[in-house]
């Protein structure tokens, strides 16, 4: 990211402009965990959400190596932003957008087959590794032929952690992953991102727990010094 700045257009108040942040200069390499800092309000969630494209930045450059060359999320197409987003970068919500009627297992399984030849072979294999990826969270096996959509809290937020971790991609951003999980399930998460780093991944984090944030940052980022000054 290179002085990346992003302001709001307010509609509902007249078209005034909030700035959120300015002056963002960041880059994540493989094998780094970055944990945003800062309290509510500071703009961490804005910052990922802007390098997955789903907010366009006010200015600056965005740019993630991908596929051998170097995509320029702020002005990427919607063709290329798919590409990105299927084989390159991983995002993990504060919640699961549940997609009604299908299958738990098919919903994780899913980011597997996108891209690919999808026959009964893929199919079969792809479900096995989500069914593998449940079980490791915890994920009750009554439950994996139901939707999500009437999961508990900590259910949906595993589902949406193992369909977003489950294809390797080389960097992910994470928003809050562990804010409804219990402590077993926290634990498991954490190992997860470990996994990531050590097979290469680069990481953008946002933790409100500060023992996680402490457990997987191998960089800490003040965002206070992209607070915008207006
Ligand atoms: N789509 C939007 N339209 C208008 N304002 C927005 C929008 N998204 C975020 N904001 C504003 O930008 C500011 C930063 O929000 P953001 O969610 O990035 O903060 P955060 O640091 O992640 O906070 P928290 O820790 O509470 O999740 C807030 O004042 C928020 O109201």
């Amino acid at each position: 990211m290179t002085g990346v700045a992003k302001r709001f257009t307010l509609h509902h108040q007249n078209g005034a402009e909030l700035s959120v942040l300015q002056g963002v200069d960041l880059e994540a390499h493989s094998g780094e965990c970055l944990v945003l800092d800062g309290p509510s309000g500071m703009g961490k969630s804005t910052l990922l959400k802007l390098v997955y494209a789903n907010y366009r930045a006010s200015s600056g450059r965005i740019t993630v190596q991908h596929g051998g060359a170097v995509t320029e999320v702020t002005t990427a197409d919607a063709r290329a932003l798919v590409a990105l987003r299927r084989d390159t970068v991983g995002y993990v919500s504060q919640f699961l957008r549940v997609i009604p009627r299908v299958a738990a297992l098919d919903v994780v399984a899913e980011p597997l087959l996108e891209g690919r030849e999808r026959s009964d072979a893929a199919r079969t294999e792809a479900r096995a590794e989500a069914a593998r990826w449940l079980t490791r969270l915890r994920i009750p096996e009554r439950l994996w032929a139901l939707p999500p959509a009437t999961f508990s809290g900590g259910e949906q937020q595993r589902i949406n952690i193992a369909r977003s971790l489950i294809r390797p991609r080389p960097l992910l951003l994470l928003d809050e992953p562990t804010a409804s999980l219990d402590p077993a399930n926290t634990r498991t998460v954490v190992e997860l991102i470990h996994e990531a780093v050590a097979r290469g991944a680069a990481v953008l984090g946002i933790f409100h727990d500060p023992e996680v944030g402490a457990e997987v940052a191998t960089r800490r980022i003040d965002m206070s010094r992209y607070r915008s000054a207006a």
